[in-house]
């Protein structure tokens, strides 16, 4: 992507649906007259008068224990340096938007107006009884520190400028791997230090606590290498001044073992690089761009383990590792603060947790076929879902052992369950979905190119690397759209009701009427149909010409169904299509089928239905337990509709025995794992966590996955179409630019997988 394209996208993406990055919801009920009178006057004054008896109190009824402020004056705004509390604003949203989605805690923003420093610290003490924590965010040093030291003393909630400690931690992970890697031990390393400011003297501190040796340390500022015989030195910077005679960056680089960037962007060169010792340790960790450039550092020298702060490439080392799952931890044990045992803790349960085998589902989330600790792998990656399970954890404990938690833990294994459930409504599965796309994108060819929502999704396919888009329609209200939405890329457009297009709808005409000159159609009959856009784009997908089909968006779903059964067919083996659809609700992806196709599935059909959602549930890297619903129970009625059910059952055990399954069973015991478990433990579903129901009919599933959606304004992917020969997908009718990209993402992994199973096949 091109950086015009990105500040472009970056700017839309903060613009809209509605500005910023983050909001407040409500957690209680709060529809009728009595919830008002629970929530507000005069339930309300109930808990204010037990928090007035015991302050502690606050922690029970109140969002306090799970409310961090990030608190900024904007005067070092990522490497952008002092551009002042507005212009903040976004990073800090961006910080509350990670606190959630990685923590699951309420990161409000605040943005203080102020460099005078007694002024901000009384301002935060002030505000300091409504949360639970302060991150102090991107105040230069050495301000900083003394903002911190004295909030830590004056305030009993843990404060941590994340900038010094988070950078701090993640850093001295990384190093403690990437020194592992390159052989090297801590107490012999040469480190030069780009930057004298609050991220670099604290990183600084904690490598020397992990035995870095001072006399080995050269740590630069903007005017230079910091001596001892310089005037006017911080006290921080005097801590780590040099006895060396050097000035410079390019003096101080000369066989140094390790660099560690804190500074400002490209301000170290290829010969620098080259003057290193032998596999050299490059942490350029300026945002947004870093010391050196990643590939220009990269095809410099063979040997370097690289590392930035930034997403886009391997070995990203930013504080986002760490300050959502150290206040975690710090939080769930009430610590009246974060010391240097809780912060030694993170670095090990982070240094130790790149060691271990990586999970499948952070390859695919990643586009990387094995991570293995090495040279690319020195730190987790910030989307592993075992971080919450393991730094959180060992931050509270170590905050027990050093007596700062006020709410010790009792049940470990409880408190990681409570972690990872924390974590179950977030958007993982479509990530993962994205991702697995990503790593082999096929050509897709939308059949009705000329809507506005269909080009703006296949703008996002295209420039997130999920497909090849070619878009079929009205030529020239494609290209009109496309200028409407700066889409200038150099995509491939086809009319299929034009002249320019004889060839191409002949031949497939042609094609057609060889399948189907025994079914009727009459050679005329083909060439008409091939100007109907799902006819042509059926055998773009038949021919090879496309690697899948999206259609739908402005016909209603039975009409394209029709023409992609008679085109494209069933797979070999399929006795009847489906269609499945993925919901994102409170308690995890939930997959439910048949949702659009089958009106009355007899019980073999239903079996079927099942195996082949189950299939489909593995493509999205879900091992599915499933449920057969019905209004009984495990035969408690003798009524056929029951029956029907029970007997798909026994087909499946028979059948596909590896698949966890059972019923018939009614929704409420499926969904609720302690009740099934005591009423029917005999049942293969018992103690386990559903994902997957199967309706006995058309209308349940229908009319159960549409109240899904919008009662709890549930997410929903599909419906996914199932048993079909070739990728083809059809989207709901009218369906948003979000749920297209989805399907889109949905058809290429379906590509992946079908051209996975045909070479295996060969
Ligand atoms: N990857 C990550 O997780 C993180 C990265 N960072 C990055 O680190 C950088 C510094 O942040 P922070 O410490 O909060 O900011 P500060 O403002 O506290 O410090 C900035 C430091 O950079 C020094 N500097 C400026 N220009 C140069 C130069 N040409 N050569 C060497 N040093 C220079 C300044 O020198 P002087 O003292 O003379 O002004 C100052 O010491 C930013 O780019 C930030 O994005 C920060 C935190 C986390
Ligand atoms: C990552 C971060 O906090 C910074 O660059 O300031
Ligand atoms: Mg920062």
């Amino acid at each position: 992507m091109s950086k015009e394209s990105r500040r472009r996208e970056a700017l839309v993406y903060h613009a809209k649906p509605q500005p910023g990055k983050i909001k407040i919801v409500p957690t209680k009920r709060y529809s009728t007259q009595r919830d008002l009178a629970l929530a507000y006057s005069p339930g309300v004054a109930e808990p204010c008068l037990e928090i007035a008896k015991n302050k502690d109190n606050v922690y029970k009824y109140t969002a306090k224990g799970n409310l961090v402020a990030v608190i900024t004056n904007g005067t070092a705004v990522l490497g952008l340096g002092d551009i002042g509390p507005e212009a903040s604003k976004p990073v800090m949203e961006g910080k509350g938007l990670l606190f959630k989605i990685f923590a699951d805690i309420d990161g409000m923003d605040i943005e203080l107006d102020t460099k005078d420093i007694d002024k901000f610290i009384e301002t935060v003490k002030t505000i300091a009884p409504t949360f639970g924590g302060i991150n102090l965010e991107d105040i230069k040093a050495p301000e900083a520190f003394e903002i911190e030291r004295r909030l830590k003393e004056e305030l009993d909630i843990p404060v941590m400028h994340d900038d010094q400690h988070g950078t701090a931690i993640i850093s001295a992970a990384a190093l403690l791997n990437a020194l592992e890697i390159a052989e090297k031990k801590i107490e012999d390393v040469k480190i030069v230090i780009s930057g004298a400011g609050a991220a670099a003297v604290s990183c600084t501190r904690l490598y020397k606590a992990f035995g870095a040796m001072p006399e080995n340390i050269v740590m630069l500022d903007s005017k230079g290498v910091i001596r001892k015989d310089r005037e006017n030195l911080s006290k921080e910077k005097l801590e780590f001044a040099s006895d060396r005679k050097i000035d410079t960056l390019e003096e101080a680089m000369v066989n140094a073992d390790v660099f560690i960037g804190l500074s400002i962007a490209d301000i170290v060169s290829p010969a620098m690089l080259n003057s290193m010792a032998d596999n050299p340790i490059v942490f350029a960790m300026a945002n947004p761009d870093p010391e050196i450039d990643y590939e220009l550092a990269m095809s410099t020298r063979k040997d370097i383990i690289m590392a930035t702060g930034r997403s886009d490439h391997p070995n990203q080392v930013n504080n986002v590792l760490g300050f959502p799952f150290i206040f975690r931890g710090a939080l769930d044990v009430r610590a009246t603060k974060i010391n240097e045992e809780m912060k030694m803790a993170a670095v090990k349960a982070l240094a130790e947790l790149t060691k271990e085998p990586v999970p499948e589902q952070v390859n695919i989330a990643y586009g990387e076929t094995r991570l293995n600790f090495g040279r690319d792998y020195i730190i987790p990656k910030p989307f592993d879902p075992r971080l919450i399970a393991s730094v959180p954890p060992a931050v509270a404990k170590a905050a027990m052992d050093s007596g700062v938690a006020k709410e010790p833990i009792e049940d470990w294994a409880k408190y990681e369950e409570e972690l990872l459930q924390r974590l179950g409504n977030d958007n993982k599965i479509v990530r993962l979905l994205h991702n697995r796309a990503k790593t082999n994108p096929k050509k897709v060819v939308f059949a009705e190119a000329d809507h506005l929502d269909i080009l703006k999704a296949a703008q996002i396919v295209l420039e997130e690397g999920i497909a090849e888009p070619i878009l079929l329609g009205d030529k020239e209200t494609i290209l009109e759209l496309m200028k409407e939405i700066d889409f200038d890329a150099d995509v491939l457009i086809i009319d299929n009701k034009t002249n320019e297009c004889n060839e191409k709808k002949n031949q497939y005409a042609k094609k057609y009427w060889e399948a189907r000159k025994r079914h009727g159609v009459t050679f005329y009959d083909a060439q008409k149909k091939m100007r109907d856009r799902n006819y042509f784009a059926a055998m773009m997908v038949n021919e090879g010409d496309a690697d899948c089909l999206i259609s739908g968006y402005s016909r209603a779903y039975p009409t394209v169904v029709r023409p992609m059964l008679e085109l494209i067919g069933k797979a070999s083996g399929v006795s009847k299509v489906a269609a499945m659809n993925l919901m994102i609700t409170e308690r995890g992806p939930m997959f439910l089928s048949d949702t659009s196709i089958n009106i009355e599935p007899t019980s073999k059909e239903l079996a079927k239905i099942a195996q082949m959602t189950a299939t489909a549930a593995k493509m999205f890297g879900i091992e599915p337990v499933i449920a057969m619903l019905s209004y009984a129970n495990f035969g408690s009625s003798r009524d056929d509709r029951a029956n029907k059910v029970g007997d798909a059952v026994a087909y499946l055990h028979r059948h596909y025995p590896d698949i966890t399954v059972d019923g018939e069973v009614q929704s409420d015991f499926a969904l609720n794992k302690e009740l099934l478990q005591s009423q029917f433990p005999f049942s293969k579903l018992a103690g386990k966590k559903v994902n997957t129901l199967i309706f006995p009919n058309l209308d349940s599933a229908n009319i159960t996955y549409k109240l899904m959606k919008e009662l709890n304004q549930s997410d929903s992917i599909g419906p996914i179409l199932l048993g079909m020969n070739k990728p083809v997908h059809i989207l709901q009718l009218g369906a948003g630019v979000e749920e297209i990209v989805n399907m889109t993402a949905v058809a290429v992994v379906d590509a992946q997988e079908k051209e996975k199973r045909q070479k295996a096949a060969l």
